[in-house]
């Protein structure tokens, strides 16, 4: 059962919750205004000093704004637990924006106007309809043929605890004070990331030049809202398709900014030895606890486009260990050998976000925005 009332904030529905926490649709009763309200599950436990904290860092945010860069409002603290107000988006996530395998993925869209961001002549969004293609169609044929496997849209679930890690409850090893070590042997596997029932999508669905449009234009938007929290000073530390939300008017926010920095120091690590961010789209750097920069986030922005482009990730593994290993030693497989009629171009743009050294990647948003205009 939802709370009934959040700080001033009447609740009214419970509209999704991810790894830190809820979020539900509620009623600011002082302005009679909507809004979405997180109620943060995991973090700090707030005492005076967490409160303040945690008031002062979403002042910063609450000063942002950019029509990509979802809105907060303000934060609080209800019965201990933090909890922020932010627009409230009417939309999908990227990945079900994109998901082709809910036959065809949302309704089309109406064609829109130019969007308020910078936009080459000749991009080509493809048409609004796309080719024939058989929405009945749901044979499940495997990789070979040109699908890919049920898991491959699903996320791993954040902030796994390194001491599971660790060798488990007996281990008394350094778990406290290490950040995070890929040699060491996990004790447990990964949450499980099959989403039941789907059905694995075709390579000719995902290459449908009305889905290549839509991605194309999220992510030059998604590449607008970095640039501009970048040019802030400011990393995101945990983009990926569920952080991305498109509006009825393909307008892009993008989403939880702000709140791995919260929930952890600056190697990422929460107080509980938690690592904050979602395994399969941090960067090598992320893992090693390294300091961070925008470049980080450009990584997480590859592995996206990897993704939503082939319909499995750049590393694919069982256990958190064996992915760490895959991200920092092993080079993915070219994105076009997985899905052969990809767009080169975009096909590019990707592999060189995830290149392992910062400085072997594009250096800012605002080069891959021209990239992805390209
Ligand atoms: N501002 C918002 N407006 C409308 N819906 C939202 C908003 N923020 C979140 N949601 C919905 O609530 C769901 C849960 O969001 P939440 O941020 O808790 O989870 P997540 O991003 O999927 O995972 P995590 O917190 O682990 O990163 C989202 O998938 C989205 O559908």
């Amino acid at each position: 059962m939802p709370p009934k009332a959040i700080g001033p904030y009447r609740v009214l529905e419970t509209l999704g919750s991810g790894g830190a926490g809820t979020v539900y649709r509620a009623l600011d009763r002082r302005s009679n205004d909507e809004v979405a309200l997180k109620l943060l599950s995991t973090g700090p436990s707030l005492d005076d000093r967490a409160a303040r904290r945690l008031v002062r860092e979403f002042e910063t945010l609450a000063d942002l704004s950019h029509p990509n860069v979802v809105k907060v409002f303000e934060a609080g603290v209800h019965e201990g637990w933090p909890y922020l107000a932010m627009e409230l988006i009417e939309g999908l996530t990227l990945r079900h924006y994109l998901d082709v395998s809910l036959g065809g993925g949302p309704p089309t869209p109406p064609p829109r106007g130019p969007l308020s961001i910078r936009r080459t002549e000749d991009d080509d969004f493809g048409s609004v309809d796309g080719p024939d293609e058989d929405p009945d169609d749901d044979s499940a044929v495997d990789d070979d043929d040109g699908t890919f496997g049920l898991n491959a849209f699903a996320e791993e679930a954040p902030s796994e605890d390194l001491a599971s890690f660790h060798g488990g409850a007996g281990d008394d090893s350094d778990s406290d004070d290490v950040p995070v070590d890929p040699r060491r042997e996990p004790a447990r596997k990964a949450s499980p990331t099959a989403r039941p029932g789907a059905t694995p999508p075709r390579m000719a669905d995902l290459n449908r030049p009305e889905r290549m449009g839509r991605l194309k234009d999220a992510l030059l938007q998604v590449c607008e809202a970095l640039a501009y929290i970048h040019g802030h000073g400011l990393v995101h530390r945990d983009l990926k398709p569920s952080n991305i939300m498109v509006d009825d008017d393909r307008q892009v926010r993008l989403m939880d900014f702000g709140l791995a920095k919260f929930l952890a120091d600056d190697a990422g690590i929460t107080a509980d030895g938690k690592l904050v961010g979602t395994y399969r789209y941090m960067a090598p750097e992320q893992i090693l606890g390294e300091p961070l920069d925008g470049r980080s986030d450009l990584y997480s922005l590859g592995v996206i486009l990897y993704e939503l482009m082939s319909g499995r990730p750049p590393f694919d593994a069982k256990t958190p260990h064996e992915l760490w290993r895959q991200v920092l030693e092993t080079e993915a497989p070219p994105l076009l050998a997985l899905n052969l009629h990809g767009d080169p171009q975009l096909a590019r743009v990707a592999h060189r976000l995830i290149r392992k050294e910062p400085d072997d990647r594009f250096q800012t948003a605002e080069e891959v925005y021209e990239a992805l205009s390209e």
